[in-house]
């Protein structure tokens, strides 16, 4: 089933890490996971992503896992392999989405205009992540999309912060948002796992009405 829909209800915010050193990757995954974020877009925009991936697949089940940053054909093979249960990518050429759609798992597609948007539910995914969400547009540019298509739900990503986020989270068609500030680089590489633990914690109240 490749729509992700479902992969959108997860956690009201999608963490998107980048990894440098796969000895962190179990580590980084629990640490989310502990804070309640049981969803993880590890990106392939490292030498050693495909390895951080396999090691997480292999160690840390009780955490979604999806490979994000996905520019190409190969690239969303080989993240399946190494265990990735979904993809996501920045954007989408035919080429690309036309592959990832003959691949057994939910896709996240990344689009920016209407246009793109319309061409993707064309090919029966109502599940899309808008990026890049700030410099795009913001809100209220997701929310004009929605009404002419309000039946599609974004994941909006890309400039987004713990206080931008409820602006997006609102959004009756958004239902989760993406952002990288979950796990800063330098906690990663001072091990400062219980500060990842504790923005986790932060996140998942997102979703939380007060
Ligand atoms: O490339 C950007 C990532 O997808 C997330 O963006 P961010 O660092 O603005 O949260
Ligand atoms: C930014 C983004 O969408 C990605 O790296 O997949």
């Amino acid at each position: 089933m490749a729509d992700a829909t479902h992969i959108l209800r997860v956690s009201p915010v999608i963490p998107v890490v980048t990894i440098d050193d796969p000895r962190h990757a179990v580590r980084v995954a629990r640490a989310l996971a502990d804070g309640g974020v049981r969803i993880i877009e590890l990106t392939l925009r490292t030498d050693s992503a495909l390895e951080s991936l396999k090691l997480i697949a292999g160690e840390v089940p009780e955490i979604l896992l999806g490979a994000g940053t996905v520019l190409a054909p190969g690239q969303a093979d080989a993240a399946v392999d190494a265990g990735a249960q979904f993809l996501v990518s920045p954007g989408v050429t035919p080429a690309l989405l036309g592959h990832m759609l003959t691949l057994e798992v939910p896709i996240l597609p990344g689009v920016a205009t209407v246009g793109e948007v319309m061409a993707v539910l064309e090919q029966g995914l109502q599940a899309m992540k808008f990026f890049p969400a700030g410099p795009a547009g913001g809100p209220a540019y997701v929310a004009a999309i929605g009404a002419p298509i309000p039946h599609v739900q974004f994941c909006p990503t890309g400039g987004i912060s713990p206080a931008s986020a409820p602006d997006y989270l609102r959004l009756p068609n958004v239902s989760c948002v993406g952002g990288s500030w979950l796990t800063p680089r330098n906690a990663i590489e001072n091990g400062d796992w219980k500060l990842i633990t504790g923005l986790a914690q932060q996140a998942a109240a997102l979703g939380v009405s007060p």
